[in-house]
């Protein structure tokens, strides 16, 4: 079976890039490369780290006026990454023309609150209610603009799931029990975002800085 695991590579060394990937492989259903790896290794980087044979979310979060963020994904169009990633609140007609823009077998999804915001955060940007009112907000922004899904974290996979049962649901800041959050602020384990629905979990820094990246997503997958 695929795994659900898909290992976010945030660093700027595709040569450190490459070893994680060679290190944990075999345990991964795919490379997530985001802004991080893209800008200091563009299309050629990301084409290398494909040529590694595992299908690739590329994940630039594109946020800006409709017509921009069509013209950004026409340009990666060549790449033909298996996920691409838009912001939800850049808003309807920027997420249709996302999806129209992008190639056929890639699944554009939108990220709804990062996980690295609470309530307090929000209320700060003037957002009123919790962090689930407003995904479930975006969410239905981005089913009804025909994306193929959304991010959001595991605290609220739940909710949108019921909501769009045949959706496509990424859940970053998965922690394992003894994990410790960094910068995420809405954080569940693996296993209880599977159970809830999640269709992937992005785990980065858990495998990626741990002394033995092999050792650490087999201990992860070992609780799925
Ligand atoms: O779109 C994402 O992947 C994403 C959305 C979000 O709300 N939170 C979030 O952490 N991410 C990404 O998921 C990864 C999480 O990394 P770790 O916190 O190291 O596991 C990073 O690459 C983030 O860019």
């Amino acid at each position: 079976m695929t795994s659900p695991i898909w290992v976010a590579i945030d660093t700027p060394d595709i040569e450190r890039a490459q070893k994680i990937v060679a290190l944990v492989k075999r345990h991964v259903g795919g490379i997530k490369l985001g802004l991080e790896f893209f800008s200091a290794n563009g299309r050629a980087g990301v084409r290398t780290m494909a040529g590694l044979g595992l299908p690739i979310f590329l994940d630039l979060k594109l946020h800006d006026i409709p017509n921009t963020v069509a013209k950004a994904i026409h340009a990666l169009r060549p790449l033909s990454p298996a996920i691409l990633t838009v912001h939800a609140a850049g808003g309807r007609a920027m997420m249709e023309d996302a999806k129209a823009a992008a190639p056929m077998g890639t699944k554009v999804v939108a990220v709804t609150v990062l996980t690295s915001l609470d309530q307090s955060d929000l209320a700060a940007a003037g957002v009123s209610g919790d962090p689930r009112d407003q995904v479930m907000r975006l969410t239905a922004a981005a089913r009804e603009a025909g994306l193929d899904g959304i991010v959001c974290s595991g605290e609220e996979v739940a909710a949108v799931h019921k909501f769009w049962p045949e959706g496509y649901f990424v859940v970053p800041g998965v922690r394992p029990p003894t994990g410790e959050s960094s910068d995420q602020k809405r954080v569940v384990t693996p296993r209880k975002a599977l159970d809830d629905g999640a269709s992937i979990l992005i785990i980065g820094r858990p495998i990626t800085q741990a002394a033995d990246p092999d050792s650490a997503v087999r201990a992860i997958e070992a609780t799925l």
